[in-house]
């Protein structure tokens, strides 16, 4: 039995993943944590792998505290950067443990990223539109972020240069965030669950790439992936895709 702790347990994403792990057999739930609880050997009560799936503000200090703990963390809470993926990165290797961060535990998502970053090369124009429930406190989306990200690699690997946009004057900054010069807009939206548009168009033609996740129970089975396999991969690994083969 692999024992799990949940950080953020009573939260949106933290409830479902308390759900899904007390469901499944190979898997024991032994710690609910929840904001003001503290993070240490005691409260992580014994568990192998910690799930975290709280703000962005804090899931860096808590994946910190899970490596002191000597626990894998499987982390699906966005706002990730570069200097604090390899402050992480650094310490899983010391302490010996692994670290999984997913911007997106959905299948859909996942291969969304993938086939967009496959197309990339082939339109003269990218564009992401995330649309999430209005509860969510940070935009762009965590999977707006590496989507643009993955296509401006593709892009820049295949030689390409700037997309056409003849805008002049945008003062209001109408054609949204730009993400490694691709435009990202986000839709929040009373009703909506988690959705992402990738636009990709050359002359007379466009391709759409849409994702739709309905429900959370759509992130379970790739948090479960996670959970099970994460201490297969020293130290840290960004993307179900990597865990699962596909980068
Ligand atoms: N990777 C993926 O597949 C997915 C990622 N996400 C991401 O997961 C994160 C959480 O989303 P969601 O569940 O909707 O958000 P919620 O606000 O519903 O849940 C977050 C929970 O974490 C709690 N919390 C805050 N700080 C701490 C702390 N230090 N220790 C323990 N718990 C804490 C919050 O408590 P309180 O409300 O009291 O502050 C809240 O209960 C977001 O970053 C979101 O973007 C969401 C869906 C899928
Ligand atoms: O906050 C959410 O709900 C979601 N957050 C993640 C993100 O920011 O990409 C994943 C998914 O879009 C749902």
């Amino acid at each position: 039995m692999v024992k799990v702790a949940v950080i953020g347990a009573a939260g949106r994403m933290g409830s479902t993943v308390c759900e899904a792990v007390e469901a499944a057999p190979d898997l024991d739930l032994v710690a609910r944590i929840e904001a003001g609880d503290a993070l240490d050997p005691g409260t992580l009560a014994g568990a192998d792998v910690a799930v975290d799936f709280t703000r962005p503000e804090v899931t860096e200090a808590n994946v910190h505290a899970c490596l002191d703990a000597r626990i894998h963390a499987v982390v699906g809470t966005t706002g990730w950067g570069p200097d604090a993926l390899e402050r992480v990165g650094a310490h899983a290797r010391t302490a010996g443990r692994s670290v999984l961060i997913a911007p997106n535990f959905a299948m859909s998502a996942v291969l969304a990223m993938r086939f967009a970053a496959m197309a990339a090369p082939y339109f003269e124009s990218a564009e992401v539109l995330e649309m999430h429930h209005p509860d969510k406190v940070d935009a762009p989306s965590g999977t707006a972020a590496a989507t643009a990200r993955g296509i401006a690699a593709a892009r820049a690997e295949a030689g390409m240069g700037a997309m056409p946009d003849a805008t002049l004057s945008d003062p209001l900054g109408a054609r949204g965030a730009r993400i490694d010069g691709v435009p990202v807009h986000a839709v929040r939206l009373r009703g909506l669950t988690a959705h992402e548009e990738i636009l990709l168009g050359n002359p007379g033609e466009q391709l759409v790439i849409r994702t739709d996740s309905f429900d959370r129970v759509s992130f379970m089975p790739g948090v479960l992936f996670a959970v099970r396999h994460v201490g297969e991969r020293p130290g840290l690994t960004v993307g179900l895709d990597a865990a699962m083969g596909l980068a």
